[in-house]
């Protein structure tokens, strides 16, 4: 069968607008997606280019397929099934920023480059003080920005038309703030000189955004089906759901109208909205979506189910996530209750597209991490209004504490998990080194010991130390020799009819 190509989706040339660092799925189906609709649309007529900005894995499957691949949107609309499978042709090149240096540095200089998104995980917008200017790359991601806006800077001799606009993706607060303020320290820190640090301020827009869209990724199943059905073979096939929301913020340097032309999103008529403030939106779907996901998923997991729609059709596990959600969550966020209630409903529904067939392994990637920013503040915001613990949220903490019980270290991609056991089958824990030694460590100690030990490692909870919550040390111990004893499935079961 012919590998899907460029005379196969009749992908137009077109100039450079968009620098997409990160290559995975999610941005796939989500950005890419967006300027492929836009470029259909309306008269943007702006090609993307990749760039891969670390060193694991490689572009192959890109150059493959002349960087061409089929995405696949399904869910339901107004009660409808809805499914858009659509061969994206937005994406004009892939280019490994370490390998391929200098075409990076080229795109990254070009006349018709304009914007800048990005994807990097929560661990991409980092500064290091031992990054180093003249490495070719830098090794973070903000050094690397910094070096090639620097030369950017150069070429144009500081033209202010020549700044960019940076539409950060990366789920973590204030996205572009962060990215600005790491950018400043690499210009500090290498002593650029003053006028680049100007052009930076006054030229570039850090847009802050938030992205909303349930992306698990390559159909592994339905694979080789699809490809039978196209015609075509297609190592890059992305599936979502058709849902999607992608919220920008303007910064100072650009006003609401100017971004809005310069991207014309709602012209294209895609679910996109310009606003001054974020932060509602974010709060909204970190703490509704993410935090479900992160409260529910590890317990779902232990309890015997495989993905989220699974977890949705068990009545033990629905009633954990409504009862979160509504009791918990909702009365501890600032938007008001009726509006909470109206997203959490639409999560719901998400939750049962029958056609999205989300891991639960997949969600539970550094669920530490994921329990501080999207749950440590409904369980600390509860506990402040009612001075009483939040039934689930606490009960999410020892569910998460014995998914990550494991002594048995694995290699797995390159890397070391460690391997956890459900009833005899085993399962990859993945998360920071720092935080799979501290399970390997702690997780055979008494429930007491352990339990003092996760609660009080501040690191985990943003400096808190969640000892001094009272009653949490003793709950936690509690339900840790529960589930010891008698299996998360008795324990969960016991915990919704209590
Ligand atoms: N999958 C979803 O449903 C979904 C939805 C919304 C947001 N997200 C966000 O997307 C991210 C994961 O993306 P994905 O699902 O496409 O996974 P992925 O593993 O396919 O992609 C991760 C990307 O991040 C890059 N990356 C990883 N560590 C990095 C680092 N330290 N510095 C720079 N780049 C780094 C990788 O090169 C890769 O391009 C997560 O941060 C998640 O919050 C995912
Ligand atoms: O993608 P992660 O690993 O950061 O988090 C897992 C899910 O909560 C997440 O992917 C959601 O599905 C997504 O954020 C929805 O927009």
């Amino acid at each position: 069968m012919q590998r899907l190509n460029k005379s196969i989706t009749h992908a137009v040339d077109r100039p450079v607008k968009v620098m997409q660092f990160g290559e995975g799925n999610f941005l796939r189906a989500f950005v890419d997606y967006i300027f492929d609709v836009t470029n259909e649309k309306t008269d943007f007529n702006g090609g993307v280019v990749i760039v891969k900005p670390i060193e694991f894995g490689n572009l192959d499957r890109f150059h493959d397929q002349e960087c061409q691949y089929t995405l696949q949107l399904r869910g339901y609309e107004n009660g409808q099934p809805k499914e858009i499978t659509r061969q994206i042709t937005s994406v004009v090149d892939a280019v490994a920023a370490i390998e391929d240096y200098e075409k990076f540095m080229e795109y990254g200089t070009s006349e018709t480059l304009r914007f800048i998104v990005s994807n990097t995980t929560e661990a991409g917008i980092v500064f290091d003080a031992t990054d180093d200017f003249n490495a070719c790359p830098p090794k973070t991601y903000p050094g690397k920005l910094t070096k090639l806006l620097f030369e950017r800077y150069k070429k144009f001799n500081g033209a202010a038309d020549k700044g960019l606009i940076l539409l950060p993706c990366e789920l973590i607060a204030d996205n572009g703030i962060e990215l600005k303020k790491c950018i400043m320290q690499f210009i500090d820190l290498w002593k650029l000189e003053d006028g680049f640090k100007t052009w930076v301020n006054e030229c570039c827009s850090f847009c802050p955004t938030l992205v909303d869209r349930i992306v698990p990724g390559y159909p592994r199943e339905d694979a080789e089906a699809l490809c039978k059905e196209w015609g075509y073979e297609d190592q890059l096939i992305d599936r979502a759901e058709t849902f999607g929301l992608w919220v920008v913020e303007a910064d100072t340097n650009i006003t609401l109208d100017q971004l809005k032309k310069e991207l014309p999103f709602e012209e294209a008529g895609l679910n996109v909205v310009f606003t001054k403030d974020h932060h509602p939106y974010k709060e909204r779907k970190v703490r509704i979506l993410n935090g479900s996901h992160t409260s529910f998923v590890l317990a779902s997991f232990l309890a015997g189910n495989n993905i989220v729609r699974e977890s949705m059709d068990d009545p033990t596990i629905r009633q954990y996530m409504e009862e979160t959600l509504y009791n918990e969550v909702i009365p501890t966020l600032s938007l008001s209750k009726e509006d909470c209630e109206e997203f959490t409903k639409a999560v719901i529904d998400r939750f049962l597209n029958p056609f999205v067939k989300h891991q639960l392994l997949d969600i539970s990637l550094n669920s530490v991490s994921k329990w501080e920013a999207r749950c440590l503040p409904s369980f600390l915001g509860y506990v402040n209004k009612f001075n009483k613990l939040p039934k689930y949220l606490t009960f999410s903490i020892a569910a998460l504490m014995s998914f990550y019980t494991s002594q048995t270290e694995a290699e797995f991609n390159g890397g070391i998990v460690l391997q956890g056991d459900r009833n005899g089958e085993k399962y990859n824990i993945r998360d920071d080194k720092a935080v799979l030694d501290f399970f390997k460590e702690n997780s055979a100690k008494s429930a007491a010991e352990f339990a003092h030990a996760y609660l009080s490692n501040t690191a985990f909870f943003g400096g808190e130390d969640l000892t001094k919550v009272a009653g949490l040390e003793e709950a936690i111990t509690n339900y840790i020799e529960d589930i010891r004893n008698r299996g998360m499935r008795a324990v969960v079961t016991d915990l919704v009819n209590a």
